[in-house]
Formats: structure tokens, C-alpha cells, sequence
């Protein structure tokens, strides 16, 4: 392991009632670099990243055993406080979801919510998180303007610089791109690779493509369990497990 270490899954098993959705995880996630969670639909790796940000504490009869550490602290433990968690650990979803606001407030919503209210502050703010998210340059002379009438290449960036807003310190992704075509795919993919110079990132998805274009370790994940972990040339050129293998190679999907 040369990098430090931003968050150490360790040993965690995560139920929805009786069903043993992931089984025994152990995975040291490094920080200022790109993790990319793979594996056939239904193996666990949404549910898996919704365990870094305690998002699944929402659904009814869920829970899990064993620890996550975020910078040594386990966020399971009682002391933890959960609004300030997911300031910490933020995230972006499958499918935009900008508010039914401007695009000015959309960002402004975090840092109001954290009791930011001087509108100086809270046009830095903006400007930062959209320059963050590579969406500064098409949206400054409409900052008043509906999100909504964005594209939705735009609607996912201003979702990502919503997210940045609150000045996170790890970004989940939960297949960010998969409802885009293939030009705002790539402005994404490319907004990623900038992204990791400031933040610690870990992305859910289901392209093979995309996790070998954008990721520096990959984890795979099968029923869930976490298969093989590794540098992710490793992962996709030389795996060590047959099971790896067969799916990098679309035997089974
Ligand atoms: N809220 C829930 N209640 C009960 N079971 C669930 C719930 N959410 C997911 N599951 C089950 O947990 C398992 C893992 O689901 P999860 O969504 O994490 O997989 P995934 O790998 O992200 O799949 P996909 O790639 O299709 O999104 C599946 O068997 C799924 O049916």
C-alpha cells in the first residue's frame, strides 16, 4: 500500500433484514486516488457505497457489522454524527437530480443548510464548486436560470459541484454517467481525473471501460463479496482469481 489511507473498511458484513447482502469486506480505500467498485448487477456494490456515507441507515430493517474508518474514526460508532458524515463523504447519483431551483441556489443549498448566509461567501462558494465541476464557463451569465434547463451532461456536473459545495473530502459516485451519451460520459470521466487531485473518489460502475479509463485500484465484487482488490491494470490485465477473470473477459455477466 503506498498511499495514505482515507477510509479502511474492515470486516463488514451489511443485511437487509435476513438477506446477507455483503459478506466480510475488507478494503482499504487510499486517499487522493480513484477506487472503482465493479461486478455483476445485484453483487453489492451500490449497497456497498451507500455503507461509506451511512446512507443506507434510511432503509427500514437494514444493518451492519463490523467497522469503517474514515481517517481512523469509525463512523458506525455512536459518537458519530451523521449530518456531518455525508458533509464530509458527499455523493452523486445515477440520475442527475437537481432541485426544481436556479442553478445558483442548487449550490447554495449545502453551504445555507450548513449556516453559510453572507451572499459574498455564497458567491464564492458557487463559483468555486461550478469551476470545480468543469460547468463554470457555460453557466455564469445564467446563474438565476432554472437547473432544470440544463442539459443532462450539465445537470450531473452542477450535481457534482453541488456536492463540492459543502467542501466534501471523499466523493461517492454511484454510476454517474451511465444516463449520459458518450460526450458528456467523457467530460465526466475527465472531470473525475481533476477531481482526484482534492478529493478521495470511489465510483460504482457498470462499464469495464470506464472503471479502466478513470480508476488507479478496482474492487470486485460478486455476490456480495469482494473477489479481488488491486492496482486496476492488475485487475484487468493480470487478476489473480479465475472469478475476475471470467468477468473482466465477459464470460459472465
Ligand atoms: N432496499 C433493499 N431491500 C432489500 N434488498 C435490497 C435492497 N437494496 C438492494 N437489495 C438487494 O441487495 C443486493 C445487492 O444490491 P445492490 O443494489 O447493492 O447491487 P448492485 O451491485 O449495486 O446492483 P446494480 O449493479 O444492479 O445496481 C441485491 O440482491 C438486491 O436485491
Amino acid at each position: 500500500m503506498s498511499g495514505k489511507l482515507k477510509i479502511d473498511v474492515q470486516n463488514l458484513d451489511f443485511y437487509y433484514g435476513d438477506f446477507k447482502a455483503l459478506k466480510d469486506i475488507n478494503l482499504p480505500i487510499e486517499e487522493n486516488k480513484v477506487t472503482a467498485l465493479i461486478g455483476p448487477s445485484g453483487c453489492g456494490k451500490s449497497t456497498f457505497l451507500r455503507t461509506l456515507n451511512r446512507m443506507n441507515d434510511l432503509i427500514e430493517g437494514a444493518r451492519v457489522e463490523g467497522k469503517v474508518l474514515l481517517d481512523g474514526e469509525n463512523i458506525y460508532s455512536k459518537e458519530t454524527d451523521v449530518v456531518e458524515l455525508r458533509k464530509r463523504v458527499g455523493m452523486v447519483f445515477q440520475q442527475p437530480n437537481p432541485f426544481p431551483k436556479s442553478i445558483y441556489d442548487n449550490i447554495a443549498y449545502g453551504p445555507r443548510i450548513h449556516g453559510i448566509k453572507d451572499r459574498g461567501t455564497l458567491d464564492q462558494i458557487v463559483e468555486e464548486s461550478l469551476r470545480g465541476a468543469a460547468l463554470w464557463d457555460e453557466v455564469k451569465d445564467r446563474l438565476n436560470e432554472s437547473a432544470l434547463g440544463l442539459s443532462g451532461g450539465q445537470q450531473q456536473r452542477l450535481c457534482i459541484a453541488r456536492a463540492l459545495a459543502v467542501k466534501p473530502e471523499v466523493l461517492l459516485m454511484d454510476e454517474p454517467a451511465s444516463a449520459l451519451d458518450p460526450i458528456a460520459t467523457a467530460r465526466i470521466e475527465e472531470l473525475i481525473d481533476e477531481l482526484k487531485d482534492n478529493y478521495t473518489i470511489v465510483i460504482v460502475t457498470h462499464s469495464m471501460q470506464q472503471a479502466a479509463r478513470v480508476s488507479d485500484k478496482t474492487a470486485f465484487f460478486l455476490m456480495g463479496e469482494l473477489v479481488e482488490f488491486d492496482e486496476t491494470d492488475i485487475i484487468f490485465e493480470n487478476p489473480s482469481d479465475q472469478r475476475t477473470e471470467d468477468y473482466i473477459t465477459g464470460r459472465f455477466g
